[in-house]
């Protein structure tokens, strides 16, 4: 039996793929076997005694303390693009309530009430100068970031008639694959910032990101710019974009994450977090999450970690020994001295290293005794060592 301890709350879709035969899940266990989670913040106390994996249902990993993680042996996955439409979506609703003041209008007519019919003609005849707007077609948006979700922001752009810059120094191959050839490559960020009508951020929040939008990025701007930033809010530094808005060097701030100095302004528009909360994303990030979780716990297998090595071998016998080590020579031949020297065949196996992580997967003949299993884990350079049987 595996426990999984949640946090947040997770689509039934996701919980109902864990069979009750195999696995419990409840939000109180003291000995998890994995945790399963959306935006929580992990601190390093959530990380028992026992722990070997972490499933994040979306694709943010801020929230995971990951070195710690992988010091400790500890697969932590993500659910990559599994809720990309869901932000695509918002970030239409971002583009068009940036161009066209839709939020003013519809508090103008809420101030209506108490008036006739003709009133409200004429008043709205009157007022709605004050919200008029400019249309998306033909203006310029950068994306920052052209990973899962921002290859479809740039996508969709085109299809709405925009010219689209995107920059990613570090775009995978995949990623390239999902982008339309239309969208223009910026050498820099600078380059993209001063061509850009909107600017749209979709990085990870990572060292590198953080407080990419600074004071000198704001100075690349055109004037009367519209920043949206539906990615984290350590990318941004909250200080040079409130001072850009009092300016009017940026017209608009719009994002996913509210802070103190952005409430009451005419110029932020500040949604909860919703980007993934839809439906179909909850569902689509919690189904992955689980089948990831339940194929590593179940066969050893990883995939989508952020952490670990990709690695998938078929089952062939009952007994599978997985362990993972410090990614230095001679561990993986030391373990195998071990099943030599107890007349124990390995039948299929492999390897994998990401990093300072080494991960191994061994099919082998017969069950390993309990005092084995110890002289593995006390290998130099082991961290850790299960039998799945
Ligand atoms: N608001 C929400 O609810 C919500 C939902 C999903 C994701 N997110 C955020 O969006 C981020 C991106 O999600 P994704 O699914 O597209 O991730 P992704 O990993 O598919 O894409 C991220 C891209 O950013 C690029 N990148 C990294 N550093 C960069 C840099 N310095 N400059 C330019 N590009 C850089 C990477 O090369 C990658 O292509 C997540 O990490 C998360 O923080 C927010
Ligand atoms: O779980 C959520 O609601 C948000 C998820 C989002 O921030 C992500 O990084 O995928």
């Amino acid at each position: 039996m595996f426990f999984i301890k949640t946090f947040n709350k997770i689509s039934n879709n996701g919980l109902n793929c864990f069979s009750r035969e195999n696995f419990e899940i409840a939000s109180e266990i003291n000995r998890a076997d994995a945790l399963l989670l959306r935006s929580h913040k992990l601190a390093e106390s959530d990380l028992n005694e026992g722990l070997k994996a972490i499933a994040r249902a979306g694709a943010g990993v801020n929230n995971i303390p990951v070195q710690r993680c992988s010091e400790r042996g500890v697969v932590v996955f993500n659910t990559p693009g599994a809720n990309a439409n869901a932000v695509k979506e918002i970030i239409l609703a971002g583009l068009l309530l940036g161009a066209r003041d839709l939020v003013g209008g519809l508090q103008f007519v809420k101030s209506m009430s108490g008036l006739n019919e003709a009133e409200m003609h004429t008043q709205a005849e009157q007022g709605k100068k004050q919200f008029s707007g400019c249309e998306l077609h033909g203006k310029t948006l950068g994306v920052v970031g052209l990973g899962a979700i921002g290859a479809q922001v740039a996508n969709m752009a085109l299809e709405l008639g925009m010219r689209v810059i995107g920059y990613d120094p570090a775009l995978s191959v995949e990623s390239a694959w999902r982008l339309s050839s239309r969208v223009e490559k910026a050498e820099n960020l600078a380059s993209l910032l001063n061509k850009s009508d909107f600017v749209t951020l979709h990085v990870p929040a990572i060292e590198a990101t953080k407080g990419m939008i600074s004071n000198d990025a704001i100075k690349q701007f055109q004037e009367g710019a519209i920043l949206l930033n539906f990615a984290r809010e350590t990318i941004v530094d909250l200080a040079a974009v409130t001072a850009a808005l009092n300016t009017g060097a940026l017209k608009k701030y719009i994002t996913d994450f509210p802070a103190p100095e952005l409430i009451g302004r005419d110029d932020t528009l500040i949604f909860p977090h919703l980007g993934a909360s839809t439906q179909e994303a909850e569902d689509n990030c919690a189904t992955m999450a689980a089948n990831q979780l339940i194929d590593f716990l179940m066969n050893g297998n990883i995939k989508n970690s952020v952490n670990f090595p990709s690695i998938y071998l078929e089952r062939s016998t009952g007994y599978r020994l997985t362990f993972c080590n410090e990614n230095v020579p001679k561990v993986l031949s030391n373990v195998l001295s071990l099943l030599a020297d107890r007349n124990i065949n390995v039948i299929d196996m492999l390897n994998k290293s990401r990093d300072q992580i080494a991960y191994n997967i061994l099919d082998i003949e017969e069950a390993p005794s309990d005092e084995l299993l110890d002289e593995i884990r006390q290998v130099q350079h082991v961290i850790n060592v299960r039998l799945i049987e």
